[in-house]
């Protein structure tokens, strides 16, 4: 049986308490939209609040370090994300692929260290432009794919999923084109039933994240291999986030 959509929204480094009323009027929404699965993950200072109160939503963090614990200033494990009620986490987002120079072996840790405490993973990949306008995206972003999943996963259909993010598609208000996204979904099914075989890799979920909004959604969630969106800027306001999820809502029959 296919998944419901996953709609997650990625707040990055945006949200104060003020912003505990758009994550109420989220989980509200969420409630009457229950063919979708709708999360977010706001910054780890919210992720405590938006649990306590939500009914609906699932809250997780954008990141998690690769240790369980000790000497690390600043950081937060798996462990704490979970204690606080986060039940996934985002793994390389190529804003911290960039920002803090993190590679593949280390977000494979990072997720191993996430799954090992129960917390999903949705671990991101894309390419840049200079890369997709050479011709290389499909190879670039399934070997850099392989390089950060684990190799071996549990439950893969529940506890991963994988977000396709082209680089240059994030935060700019250009979309992939609904074939390019297709072509490179197909691909990634294809390495995740190698690694995970026919049954899991059929069903983990590939979203599709850069620019999306209430107005592009429709058309990239026709598009095959879908499973729903990793949102950044859309998700901030509770009207824009839940017009993407009413349209993942519209295009699934489960
Ligand atoms: O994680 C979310 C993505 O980076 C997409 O961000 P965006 O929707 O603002 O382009």
């Amino acid at each position: 049986m296919p998944q419901r959509p996953y709609i997650v929204g990625n707040w990055k480094m945006h949200g104060t308490r003020a912003m505990l009323s758009e994550a109420r009027a989220i989980d509200r929404a969420a409630q009457r939209l229950m063919k979708v699965e709708v999360a977010i993950a706001p910054p780890y200072t919210l992720i405590h609040p938006i649990h306590r109160e939500a009914e609906q939503i699932a809250v997780g963090a954008q990141d998690c370090h690769e240790k369980e614990g000790g000497a690390h200033t600043g950081d937060i494990s798996a462990s704490m994300v979970a204690d606080a009620g986060g039940k996934f986490v985002i793994l390389g987002h190529s804003e911290r692929r960039q920002d803090h120079r993190e590679g593949n072996p280390l977000i494979r840790a990072k997720a191993e260290s996430a799954l090992a405490v129960g917390l999903r993973v949705i671990m991101c990949c894309g390419e840049s432009e200079e890369t997709r306008d050479a011709g290389d995206a499909v190879a670039f972003v399934t070997k850099q794919l392989k390089a950060s999943l684990p190799p071996e996963i549990e439950n893969p259909t529940e506890l991963l999923a994988v977000a396709y993010e082209p680089v240059w598609a994030i935060g700019t208000g250009k979309t992939a084109q609904p074939s390019d996204i297709e072509e490179m979904h197909a691909a990634i099914r294809a390495l995740l039933i190698k690694l995970y075989g026919e049954e899991h890799g059929e069903e983990v979920r590939i979203l599709y994240g850069g620019s999306v909004k209430p107005e592009n959604a429709a058309e990239i969630f026709a598009a095959s291999n879908v499973g729903g969106a990793l949102v950044g800027g859309a998700s901030l306001t509770a009207d824009s986030f839940m017009g993407i999820a009413l349209a993942a809502g519209e295009t699934t029959d489960v």
